[in-house]
């Protein structure tokens, strides 16, 4: 299981996500430009205590990182989709990306995904923080592959 994040905005919520990424052992893919100044000093600090246990890859653009070779498949989580997250199997090296906080993600990204999946809301609702839709999504892609691991066993 993989964490990525599309061109992030603000640097609170990628502090949040790096950290979350540390503590549950998710690795964190950063597709850059970010919305700010980072160096990777700030970044892993962002990770708090837990900076020694992030795995974190940088990547330049959107450009570098789809024509890299990656296992699993890349699952975006879009308020665009029509598939609720709690209706999906995931899979042990899923790739699940969020968008920018401004505008989520271009059409070619939301194109290039393996799937899409939304988190529903109340209709009033137009979306969560991306941090607390990654939080969200991952503890169920956590749950149902653990779940399955104990299965096997
Ligand atoms: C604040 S939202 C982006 C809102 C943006 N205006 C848009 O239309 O995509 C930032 C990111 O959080 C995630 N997100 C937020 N709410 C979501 C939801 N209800 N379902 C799926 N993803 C969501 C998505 O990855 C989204 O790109």
């Amino acid at each position: 299981m993989r964490l990525v994040l599309y061109e992030p905005d603000i640097p609170q919520n990628t502090g949040t996500m790096l950290r979350l990424g540390a503590a549950l052992g998710v690795a964190v893919d950063l597709i850059e430009p970010c919305g700010f100044l980072i160096d990777d000093r700030r970044l892993r600090r962002a990770a708090m205590d837990y900076a020694d246990f992030l795995d974190l890859t940088r990547w330049t653009s959107w450009r570098r990182y789809s024509e890299a070779g990656h296992a699993g498949r890349l699952v975006l989580l879009t308020t665009r989709a029509a598939q609720p997250y709690t209706e999906f199997a995931f899979a042990a090296d899923d790739r699940i990306m969020v968008g920018r906080e401004s505008a989520g993600v271009p059409d070619a990204v939301h194109d290039a995904a393996g799937a899409r999946l939304v988190i529903p809301l109340r209709p009033e609702a137009r979306s969560i923080n991306v941090a607390t839709a990654a939080a969200m999504v991952l503890g169920e892609a956590i749950r149902q592959t653990t779940l399955s691991m104990i299965a096997r066993r």
